[in-house]
């Protein structure tokens, strides 16, 4: 029996043009000011260090910014430059500037899943703090209380088995009772291959989705665990 969903979030709860229209924008004409205002802080301090390690060299703060406004353009997900959004966007959440984007069907859907005692969890490359930013500030007021726990990639890449091993375990549940929601194929078969149950969400936004072999929904409306 079904015992958990663990949905993904750019192309699934939410568009590909908020995150890479909104978000990636914001956080990189934030950058430069946010690095020279916030780089002593010792958690901004940490995570820039991170990056100046993946960068593989020993970068002035200059360089490594044009180094983060590369990657943000190239949609890297690298851990530490996850963290820097999930910082940066936390101002643009609390001043208003934006909301975290999920259609519509989502936040109905999810309430009815968890009144029926599925437990909910995300799993995005957005760091754990940006995921709880996005769904603490939408249209529908504060999505928070409906999640049991959100994952990122301190769990390991979203195209690794082992990511999808890890989580199960970490949910204390048999994977095969762990249904993952994505709109990216690698990402269902590296789930399924972990002994996840898989649907593709295909929004009809962005670059064509290709399903593979995995079932496909519309919206979470055509999602029937
Ligand atoms: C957590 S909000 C921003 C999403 C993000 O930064 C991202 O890279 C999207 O990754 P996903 O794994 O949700 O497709
Ligand atoms: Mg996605």
């Amino acid at each position: 029996m079904l015992q958990a969903i663990v949905t993904d979030i750019e192309g699934t709860t939410s568009s590909l043009s908020f995150v890479k229209e909104v978000l990636f924008p914001y956080a990189a004409r934030e950058l430069p000011g946010f690095v020279r205002a916030h780089g002593q802080r010792p958690e901004v301090r940490q995570l820039l260090d991170e990056a100046r390690q993946v960068a593989g060299g020993a970068l002035d703060d200059g360089q490594l910014v044009t180094t983060l406004l590369r990657w943000i353009e190239e949609d890297r997900k690298i851990g530490p430059l996850k963290g820097l959004q999930g910082l940066m966007w936390e101002a643009g959440y609390r001043q208003g500037d934006f909301q975290g984007h999920v259609y519509e069907d989502v936040p109905r859907r999810l309430r009815e899943w968890k009144e029926r005692g599925i437990r909910l969890y995300v799993y995005s490359s957005g760091s754990v703090h940006a995921q709880k930013l996005l769904f603490g500030h939408t249209r529908f007021g504060d999505l928070t209380p409906l999640f049991s726990g959100y994952f990122d990639t301190g769990m390991g890449g979203k195209k690794e088995t082992a990511s999808y091993a890890a989580i199960a375990r970490e949910l204390g549940l048999p994977a095969a009772e762990v249904l993952f929601l994505s709109d990216v194929r690698a990402e269902l078969d590296a789930a399924v291959a972990a002994g996840l149950l898989a649907v593709c969400l295909v929004r009809g936004e962005g670059p064509e989705v290709d399903p593979g072999p995995h079932p496909v929904a519309r919206s979470f409306d055509d999602v029937h665990p």
